[in-house]
């Protein structure tokens, strides 16, 4: 099974979203990382075919995507970025009527929504509204419809925004098992929630794919690049303007303890570091601050 990008462009008037990107996907999970507005959204609306490319093609197993209708919909699950509809439906009254949307059968239906609804932690809302729901639990609510047709091919556009570490934990197990044999693309730019179960991640740059491998390939990188270090409390901002600090943490006595990202060590007690899937991400988006740690 795969799913071929070939120089997909997407053209907004004078923006270039989404700029000649060949990609290919094979089983297993794809991180898809990138800054705000690095074209992450509306390259997957494309790829969920619910959005026409400017040029280019995407196939499925050789078969253009544009010609398969119904075909490529039942093979296909998709959580968008703003999942806001059907507020007033119950979790259950609107997974029934994805459920038979997707033409998944009446009697797996049930199953596969109490199965859900408990691995995604929802049993005890099943019966209230989704508009009274948190966005955590709409988020899972989410998730469980784009799951619920058991799709070969599943796009979640910023799953785990509003979700809590313990959540994110279940999540991450959740898509690890749900991925063997099927395609599953996930944009984030928690770099964490993607870190230890990607197959592969792709870096999305101002609308072009610039990185694609395994986490450790991509780590490998910035190898030799990552480096910690303690330093007194008082010459901190004088150390923030000069080193591109990515973490620090108070190690009392007036101790700060530092990670930062340089070809060469800054200081005499300086020592290299693992390096990380974030560090990579941060040293290709130096603007980007740390949005979410994750657990
Ligand atoms: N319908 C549209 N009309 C005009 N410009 C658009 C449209 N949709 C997206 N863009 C622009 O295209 C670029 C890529 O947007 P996109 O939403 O795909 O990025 P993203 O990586 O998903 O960002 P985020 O993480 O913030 O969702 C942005 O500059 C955005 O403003």
């Amino acid at each position: 099974m795969e799913l071929t990008i070939t120089n997909l462009s997407k053209q907004f008037k004078d923006k270039t979203a989404v700029d000649d990107v060949c990609l290919s996907l094979t089983p297993g999970v794809w991180g898809l990382l990138g800054a705000n507005g690095a074209g992450k959204t509306t390259l997957m609306r494309m790829i969920a075919d619910i959005l026409n490319p400017t040029s280019g093609k995407i196939l499925y197993d050789g078969k253009d995507i544009r010609t398969m209708g119904e075909e490529y919909r039942n093979l296909f699950g998709f959580l968008p970025q703003d999942f806001g509809f059907f507020q007033d439906f119950t979790v259950k009254d609107y997974l029934e009527y994805i459920a038979a949307l997707k033409d998944v059968p009446a009697r797996e239906t049930r199953k596969k929504i109490d199965s859900l609804l408990h691995t995604l932690t929802l049993d005890d809302v099943r019966n209230k509204k989704i508009i009274k729901l948190s966005g955590g639990m709409k988020r899972r609510v989410g998730i469980a419809q784009a799951m619920l047709n058991d799709p070969k091919i599943l796009i979640m556009d910023e799953p785990t925004a509003g979700l809590d570490p313990g959540e994110r934990v279940r999540f991450r197990n959740l898509v690890s098992e749900f991925s063997h044999g099927r395609i599953v693309l996930i944009s984030t730019h928690i770099v964490s929630d993607i870190e230890y179960i990607a197959t592969k991640n792709a870096i999305m740059k101002a609308g072009k794919i610039v990185n694609v491998g395994t986490t450790d390939e991509l780590v490998n990188q910035v190898k030799g690049k990552v480096w910690t270090c303690v330093v007194p409390a008082e010459k901190i901002t004088m150390y923030e303007m000069q080193l591109r600090i990515i973490n620090q943490r108070s190690e009392g006595n007036n101790q700060v303890s530092i990670r930062y990202l340089s070809d060469e060590g800054k200081t005499s007690n300086s020592v290299l570091a693992p390096p990380r899937l974030e560090d990579l991400y941060l040293w290709l988006f130096p603007q980007e601050e740390i949005i979410e740690r994750g657990i």
